[in-house]
């Protein structure tokens, strides 16, 4: 197998400490053009794939042909890259799920998927429940509450330092209560999930999520309550953060293990 990588951070580090056990053939990992030096320089890469490069350039990483791009980069990625990526007829994992939140982007990746005969793959990410809610929203009228819940340190560098003191909170603080929509906009780096029940729930509008700055918060809390006239669930997930990014659930990049276990199986048959 050839994976692609877009993006070395806490999520892309994790896969590549997964594929030491699990190494590849091939492993392509585009970086920002400062990072190529200090991302060749990681003795992981020699362990995760028989061969390795690494670029700046999204030209050199499609030229390889990989068999699926994962971006782990960020909603700019998505938007720059994802189109070019499918509409060659690469299978992109998108983790940074919150640029679906623009529709002009969501048609654009969804033609070019359907141009380039690629799978776009959006992973549950850091939730679950995925299924039982595009059930429920297939029977009709569905409404979704989320609540996203993190320490203080994790809303770091977001509109949340402007809404409330970061710094002095002695309770849970509900900074944002509004739409998947906005939450996805304003909250790029903590808001992907929202955006994954807004997608399965049918309505980045009508998906409401409220999210919340706990001092006493020691993990990443993620909550949800789906009702509907089919029927009613909900489901609370507490998880560890990454250690090298509060923002991310760890068990993120595990969501996109799964799927780089799928399509080795598939490429297999
Ligand atoms: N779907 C879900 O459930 C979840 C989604 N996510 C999303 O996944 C994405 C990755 O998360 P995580 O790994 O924790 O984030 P990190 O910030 O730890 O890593 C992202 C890396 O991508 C790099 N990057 C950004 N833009 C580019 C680019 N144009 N080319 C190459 N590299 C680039 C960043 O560099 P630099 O730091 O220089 O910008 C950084 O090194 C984020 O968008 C995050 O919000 C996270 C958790 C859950
Ligand atoms: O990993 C998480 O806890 C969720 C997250 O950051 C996101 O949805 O962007």
């Amino acid at each position: 197998m050839h994976l692609a990588l877009i993006g070395y951070g806490s999520i892309g580090k994790r896969i590549v400490a997964w594929l030491a056990d699990h190494p590849v053939q091939q492993l392509t990992i585009m970086v920002r053009s400062g990072a190529i030096g200090q991302t060749l320089g990681d003795p992981a890469l020699a362990q995760a794939a028989k061969a390795a490069q690494v670029t700046d350039d999204i030209g050199t990483l499609m030229e390889g042909k990989p068999d699926l791009v994962v971006e782990c980069a960020g909603q700019a990625v998505v938007a720059a890259h994802g189109p070019v990526i499918l509409t060659a007829g690469l299978d992109l994992v998108v983790v940074s799920v919150g640029a679906l939140a623009d529709n002009d982007l969501r048609q654009r990746l969804a033609a070019a998927s359907e141009a380039g005969r690629a799978e776009l793959i959006l992973p549950p990410g850091a939730i679950g429940g995925l299924d039982l809610l595009s059930t429920l929203a297939l029977a009709g009228d569905v409404q979704v509450t989320y609540r996203g819940t993190k320490p203080p340190q994790a809303w770091r560098g977001t509109p949340a330092e402007d809404l409330c003191d970061l710094s002095y909170l002695r309770q849970p603080t509900t900074f944002f209560d509004d739409s998947a929509r906005d939450a996805a906009r304003l909250y790029p780096k903590n808001a992907n999930v929202a955006a994954t029940l807004a997608l399965a729930a049918g309505s980045f509008d009508r998906t409401r999520v409220q999210l919340i700055a706990d001092p006493d918060a020691t993990g990443n809390a993620h909550s949800f309550d789906v009702r509907s006239p089919a029927g009613s669930f909900s489901m609370q997930i507490e998880s560890s953060p990454s250690a090298d990014n509060a923002k991310t659930s760890v068990t993120t990049a595990f969501s996109v293990i799964s799927e780089i276990i799928r399509k080795r199986a598939a490429l297999a048959e």
